[in-house]
């Protein structure tokens, strides 16, 4: 943490920042915000870094609860230092099962219950070594056996940092939180699970000790509040002295070393009256409203600004949302598609994309994914789930940064050996080169997982990218987040191109991405939907992707050099309500060759995904809603001047025999019949296509979802439309009415 701030310090320092801006304090405020948050992490954060294990975790404690329960009753002589601890935790007797396990331990507030039951309270009351002495040996073992995977200590203190690490993240309301709801989005989520003073009192040291000294005494101040009239006598004592000593320390923090600091937030006055009163507390403008007006200052698509920047414009995202941040002009290209690919099949079930950001390209690929297959592929991770590393192979480490578990699903093995393949095409007198191909390599491939290869597959066809041969991806990395679970940002490529991989030191990773080349793009899918929070940003693109389960967000990490494009930097929210599943295709670059044409020139910097999915047969559907409005105007344009001219009762005779009048009569006559023409089929396609139809956005999810509707609707959009499309656009017409028009006007001129 000391190390992270030191390094931030002087990068400002080389950056010289500060000329560039004049609100000197803003990069310092910015670094001390991002520097609190990111020192949320404790170590050993392993039990609660994946909602599967909680769940299990619960159920586990279920049968504790019963066992526990009938243990007590059958040693009521021994029972009183037992009681004393079930008193504490199971107040109200055994846990009643509930049927929806995930949905309860997703709930921070109901897992926060549970790691105290099962953590301090456990070892407060020895009762490890209580059990140990009984004799009802059965239920003993059984009790034992299943405490044995109960959370540390340290597991509680990381549940009370991620509890703070939620409520700054969604500002949620201590009152609420305390009386067990969560608001989010405008949604109240009720947890059964009430705090009691004392956990308030845990979260408010946990916040503490994270440095929010405002959240921290606000909690303990609502401890002190609620205990005002409890007979614990001891506690409330306890509590009044926390506020005291708290109000004082703060104080003095503030007053030594400001609002904020690299290690603390204040409140903006101090609770001292005396203090108070000092001129600097007077004309006190600083709070978050204000730092936040200063990180909204940032410009979206600047790579160079300092990382700790980078994190603050995220967790503003994650925060906040991405209303503020995008302007009309940066969403002006964004549309949504149907794409097929000039493929027969796609084009009666195409796939349904939003672009999300066009340069870099960003996009959703909106129900991708079968519940058949996100069922698989969670089913197969649970067991498999092991906490999330990162870095390269050779060094990799557990990493605070990003607080889930994951598994990898590989879906398909090649079976060439290797050694042999080697002999008859690349010579290996050079350590470091690529593992080679046998000429045709796809006849050794070996679907090992059949859901997975399919997956697999529909990317290919989806993107347009390779994805199954040897060395064109990475197996599926399926990743679960816990309670307050979140990926920081990051960039996905491992940078082989911009030089990051030591051919030395990371031997083996150096030749696997000499082979393959790095992360070309980023397939990922989301399995679950995400009751609040968890939404995968793009700070410097202000893009904000809300989980929804079955879509998948595919983006391209690298430059048409192969490095790495920084503004693709992105990350993943804390998960707020719920339990959020994804799993990760990488697409290696070396392998797309034949796909991707190569850049013509040094300025083609990014790969144009839009263009090339538009050239290769794209419907969007904006543009196409836009095109025919304004066929309908030209219509109704020119149909009113063919009505007004028969109101007015012009009729061929009475014109006056001027000869542009009579070129206009003329070809108004030509124009009003092919109109008739155009209006004929347009009235036929209406009436047999949308005569009956009226569907609204909400419908659309259920509507595609029925196959011969979306049979229909690829026939109307696919065949039928394109036909009355040739008679609609004609540029010959085009011509003629633009004749007309200059003509209506020279003559009116006259
Ligand atoms: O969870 C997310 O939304 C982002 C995950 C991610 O970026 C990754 O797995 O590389
Ligand atoms: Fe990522």
């Amino acid at each position: 943490m000391v190390l992270v701030l030191c390094e931030s310090a002087m990068h400002l320092q080389r950056d010289n920042l500060k000329n560039r801006f004049h609100g000197k304090n803003l990069w310092h405020l910015l670094i001390i915000i991002v520097a609190i948050q990111s020192s949320v992490f404790g170590d050993n954060a392993d039990l609660f870094s994946s909602i599967s294990d909680t769940e299990r975790l619960f159920e586990i404690e279920i049968q504790f609860s019963r066992d526990i329960v009938t243990y007590v009753e059958a040693l009521e002589n021994h029972a009183k230092a037992i009681r004393k601890y079930v008193d504490l935790a199971y107040p109200e007797g055994p846990l009643k099962d509930v049927p929806d396990k995930e949905a309860f331990v997703a709930n921070p507030l109901n897992s926060f219950g549970m790691v105290k039951r099962l953590g301090p309270h456990f070892l407060d009351h020895d009762m490890a070594n209580l059990l140990a002495d009984q004799t009802l040996m059965e239920l003993q073992t059984k009790l034992s056996n299943n405490s044995k995977v109960f959370p540390t200590a340290s597991n509680f203190e990381e549940i009370v940092i991620s509890l703070s690490l939620l409520q700054e993240t969604y500002q949620l309301n201590s009152s609420d939180l305390a009386d067990g709801f969560i608001t989010y989005d405008g949604q109240k989520y009720q947890s059964d699970f009430r705090l009691n003073p004392r956990d308030m009192m845990e979260i408010g040291i946990g916040a503490t000790n994270s440095g929010w000294w405002d959240n921290g005494i606000r909690w303990f101040q609502i401890a002190e509040q609620k205990q005002r009239n409890s007979t614990d006598v001891v506690f409330s004592k306890i509590l009044a002295q926390k506020v005291r000593e708290g109000t004082i320390y703060h104080d003095k923090l503030l007053d030594q070393r400001g609002q904020f600091g690299a290690t603390h937030r204040c409140f903006p006055v101090p609770f001292d009256k005396k203090l108070k009163k000092k001129k600097k507390y007077k004309k006190v403008k600083q709070n978050v409203n204000y730092i936040r007006e200063k990180i909204l200052q940032q410009k979206l698509f600047h790579a160079e600004i300092p990382s700790q920047v980078k994190k603050a414009m995220s967790f503003d995202m994650c925060s906040n949302g991405v209303r503020e941040w995008r302007t009309p002009e940066h969403d002006r290209r964004l549309r949504c598609a149907f794409i097929h690919h000039q493929d027969p099949y796609f084009r009666l079930g195409p796939f349904k994309v939003e672009v999300l950001n066009e340069t870099p390209f960003v996009s959703m690929f909106h129900n991708f994914m079968h519940d058949a297959e996100m069922d698989h592929y969670k089913d197969y991770a649970k067991p498999n789930l092991a906490r999330s590393v990162t870095g390269l192979a050779d060094t990799q480490a557990r990493v605070q940064t990003r607080t889930s578990k994951q598994a990898w699903l590989a879906e398909r093995w090649f079976t060439f050996n290797i050694t042999e393949a080697s002999a008859s095409t690349i010579p290996q007198n050079n350590d470091l080169s690529p593992p080679p191909l046998p000429f045709e390599p796809m006849k050794y491939a070996v679907d090992l997982d059949v859901p997975g290869a399919n997956v697999a597959r529909r990317i290919k066809y989806a993107t347009g990218l390779e994805t199954e041969r040897p060395f064109s991806g990475e197996s599926f990395q399926i990743a679960n987040y816990g309670l307050g679970g979140q990926y920081q940002i990051h960039l996905d490529g491992l940078g082989f191109f911009d030089g990051q991989i030591n051919p030395h030191r990371e031997k083996t990773q150096f030749k696997h991405n000499n082979a393959v080349g790095d992360r070309l793009a980023t397939f990922m899918a989301y399995l679950t939907d995400v009751e609040a929070g968890g939404h995968t940003v793009f700070p410097l693109l202000g893009v904000s992707a809300k989980p929804e389960k079955g879509s998948a967000i595919f983006w391209i990490n690298l430059h048409t050099t192969g490095k790495r494009d920084e503004l693709t930097i992105h990350g993943g929210c804390p998960v707020l309500v719920g339990s959020k599943w994804i799993t990760n295709k990488w697409i290696y670059s070396n392998d797309q060759f034949q796909k991707l044409t190569c850049p013509l020139s040094e300025s083609e910097a990014r790969y144009p995904v839009l263009q090339r999915w538009l050239d290769n047969g794209a419907a969007f559907i904006h543009e196409m809603n836009s095109r025919t409005n304004v066929v309908i105007v030209k219509l109704l344009c020119i149909l009113s001047i063919v009505a007004i001219a028969s109101v007015l009762g012009l009729s061929e005779n009475e014109i006056p025999r001027q000869t542009d009048q009579q070129l206009l009569d003329a070809k108004m006559k030509v124009h009003a019949k092919a109109v008739e023409r155009q209006i004929k089929f347009l009235d036929n396609f209406i009436d047999t296509y949308y005569k009956d139809y009226n569907f609204t956005e909400e419908d659309a999810h259920e509507y595609v979802s029925n196959p011969i509707n979306t049979y229909m609707l690829i026939k109307r959009t696919s065949l039928e439309w394109p036909k009355l499309k040739q008679i609609l656009f004609n540029d010959a017409m085009d011509k003629e009415y633009e004749d007309i028009l200059k003509l209506a006007d020279s003559l009116s001129q006259k």
